[in-house]
């Protein structure tokens, strides 16, 4: 487990953007690397996933200290996807933003099949899959996006995951309060993760992905020890951080994208052999029923 930048083939800065956390927020951090360090684990690599414009690039923006990554507010902006790497006290917080996985009302497979090449080789600590808590709807798109990353990278990815919802700063519409707002939201959204990962029942315990609350804005109000913080009370970026580490020691397998991966687990050709298997069967039902309707018409005949 003592993966270095240096041996994840990428260049590692040190973290400047992290002396421009409040100091109360830099010892949170520290403390929860060193306990990384203790169990041998010397850098995370993190990747961030989701649909178009629901704040990837800000949160990495915001994990990092440091505008990074180019944030875009009316237009897709990253077309491929780009690993930042940062290193302080020996620790080092490799983070890949990427391209958003739908634009234009569908899932941009492209987009998915470019990150999994880009990872190639690399091992995948944590998953942040991102989207606003201020949205109302999940829909169909939602399935298929996670379904897809499912299928690009199995789906004990969703093992090594966490909910991360944008624009927590909100109020609640009518008379919800902060809370049974955003728990509402989550288990909406994590109901649909379950649905498109195919994750049964009796599997939900193994598959309990978190859900963390962000709010990239410039305008977060902060505490007394001027740390950024949620409606709750709640500084999110050491929380957020806390989270990140608790999924990398959850004692569950990181993610290696091998050659295998990025090879061979491509759905629509695996789909395309059973093609002749459907329609063969869709025939034998087609005839059935035909033979049923006209049984019926037999009987129906006499019987009148
Ligand atoms: N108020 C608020 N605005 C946010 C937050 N996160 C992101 N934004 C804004 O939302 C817009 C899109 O943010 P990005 O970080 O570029 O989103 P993205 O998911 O990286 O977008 P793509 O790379 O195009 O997929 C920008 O105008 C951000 O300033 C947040 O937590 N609160
Ligand atoms: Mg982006």
């Amino acid at each position: 487990m003592n993966r270095t930048a240096a041996s994840m083939g990428s260049l590692s800065r040190e973290w400047l953007g992290f002396q421009q956390f409040p100091t109360a927020t830099q010892n949170k951090l520290v403390e929860l690397f060193g306990k990384l360090k203790q169990e041998n684990l010397n850098s995370l690599t993190i990747i961030v996933m989701g649909k178009g414009g629901v704040g990837k690039s800000s949160t990495v923006n915001s994990i990092i200290g440091e505008r990074v990554v180019t944030v875009n507010s009316f237009q897709p902006e990253q077309l491929r996807p780009t690993m930042i790497s940062r290193t302080r006290a020996g620790f080092t917080v490799n983070i890949v933003d990427t391209p958003g996985l739908v634009e234009g009302g569908y899932v941009n497979y492209q987009a998915l099949d470019l990150i999994k090449r880009f990872l190639l080789n690399k091992t995948i600590d944590v998953l942040l899959y991102v989207d606003r808590l201020d949205a109302y709807r999940v829909d169909d798109l939602d399935r298929q996006i996670i379904k897809a990353i499912s299928d690009g990278f199995g789906k004990n990815i969703w093992r090594k995951s966490l909910l991360v919802l944008t624009h927590a700063q909100l109020c609640p519409p009518e008379k919800l309060s902060y809370d049974v707002f955003s728990s509402k939201r989550s288990e909406a959204l994590l109901k649909t993760i379950r649905l498109g990962a195919r994750i049964r029942k009796n599997e939900y315990k193994d598959f309990d992905i978190p859900v963390v609350l962000v709010e990239n804005s410039g305008r977060c109000n902060k505490n007394e020890n001027d740390e950024k913080i949620l409606p709750n009370d709640v500084a999110w970026i050491p929380n957020l951080v806390k989270v990140i580490t608790d999924v990398a020691t959850n004692g569950k397998n990181s993610i290696i994208v091998d050659k295998k991966l990025v090879e061979g687990s491509d759905s629509n050709d695996k789909g395309k052999m059973f093609i002749p298997l459907i329609l063969g069967v869709q025939f034998l039902v087609v005839k059935w029923i035909q033979g049923a309707i006209n049984n019926d018409i037999a009987k129906g005949g006499r019987s009148l």
